[in-house]
């Protein structure tokens, strides 16, 4: 249960305050998020260490969510002013997307640069989110095969290894990694719904239930279809109920945890469509900020 440790707050401080001394290095911060749960999936404190850092929030894992809620993110992050993009990481533009959303954002500075003689500098840029958000997958993707690793630059307590990019970036080695804010039960829950959570620290039974109930109100159909329901089952049943009967469909008797497991592997595989847990007016329940600088961290 190594993973455990991750949850200490001295952890999370002290990989904080490495992320603020690397951040002298870079240019900006590609910030990501999980496109399914983009407030479960942010640290609130990150605002507060970038200060007026440029950064590039990025929306992982778009295809597995939910492309409506997905389109009034992205509108409700560029009302925030916050620049954003939503894509698979692991699709093939990702690299040239990412690229010219940052070059957008650093435009001024480069255009001021080209002006005093300095062309084609490469854009340094730190990545960094919660667990399992997609940050190894992004930094191999704009990689690519071509990693070269360029030495000598001043580090913190060592020298600072530079992965270069054919679109001309340079990544940070090491991404930054954030951890959730976790006092809220249902962000809790989220995380877990979606893996960012090891199994082996939560109850996967509460899981499933939570995610029976948020399919109660999202997408009955998704159920009732997978595991071949009655089509009131929803209606009829307590979500408890509505899980030992899923178990039971699933050829697993009352072993409800073990249905429970199933259910999670399945949603998280997409056999149950994809989907979005969190809407833009969830930001006030979830105990979340409102991006405009006043978080609830405040
Ligand atoms: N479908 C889909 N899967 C993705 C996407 N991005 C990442 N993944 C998958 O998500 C999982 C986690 O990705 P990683 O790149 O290891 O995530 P990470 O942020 O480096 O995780 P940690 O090392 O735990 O901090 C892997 O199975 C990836 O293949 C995406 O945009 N779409």
């Amino acid at each position: 249960m190594g993973q455990i440790i991750q949850w200490y707050p001295g952890h999370m401080a002290k990989a904080l305050r490495l992320m603020q001394e690397n951040l002298k290095y870079v240019d900006i911060v590609f910030e990501l998020v999980d496109a399914r749960i983009p407030l479960a999936s942010r640290n609130p404190e990150l605002n507060h260490v970038l200060g007026d850092k440029p950064r590039l929030l990025i929306m992982t894992k778009m295809d597995l969510a939910d492309p409506k809620i997905t389109q009034e993110w992205l509108q409700d992050f560029e009302q925030r002013n916050i620049p954003v993009v939503a894509l698979n990481v692991k699709d093939r533009k990702t690299p040239q997307i990412v690229t010219k959303a940052a070059r957008k954002i650093l435009a001024k500075k480069w255009d001021q640069l080209a002006e005093r003689g300095v062309k084609d500098k490469a854009i340094r840029a730190l990545v960094v989110g919660v667990p399992n958000v997609g940050k190894s997958t992004l930094l191999n993707h704009l990689v690519m095969k071509n990693v070269a690793i360029t030495g000598d630059r001043p580090g913190v307590t060592k020298k600072l290894q530079w992965l270069k990019t054919p679109t001309n970036l340079e990544l940070l080695d090491t991404p930054g990694v954030l951890w959730p804010k976790f006092e809220n039960q249902v962000v809790g829950q989220h995380l877990a719904m979606t893996g960012a959570i090891k199994d082996q620290l939560v109850n996967l039974d509460d899981i499933a239930l939570a995610l029976l109930e948020f399919m109660r109100g999202y997408h009955p159909e998704a159920i009732i279809e997978r595991y071949k329901l009655a089509p009131d089952s929803f209606v009829q049943l307590s979500n408890v109920d509505l899980l030992l009967l899923i178990t039971q469909k699933m050829g697993f008797k009352d072993d409800y945890e073990r249905g429970s497991e199933r259910l999670l592997i399945d949603l998280r595989r997409g056999k149950l469509g994809t989907y979005t847990i969190e809407r833009p007016t969830d930001r006030e329940e979830l105990g979340f900020l409102d991006d405009a600088g006043n978080d609830s961290t405040d």
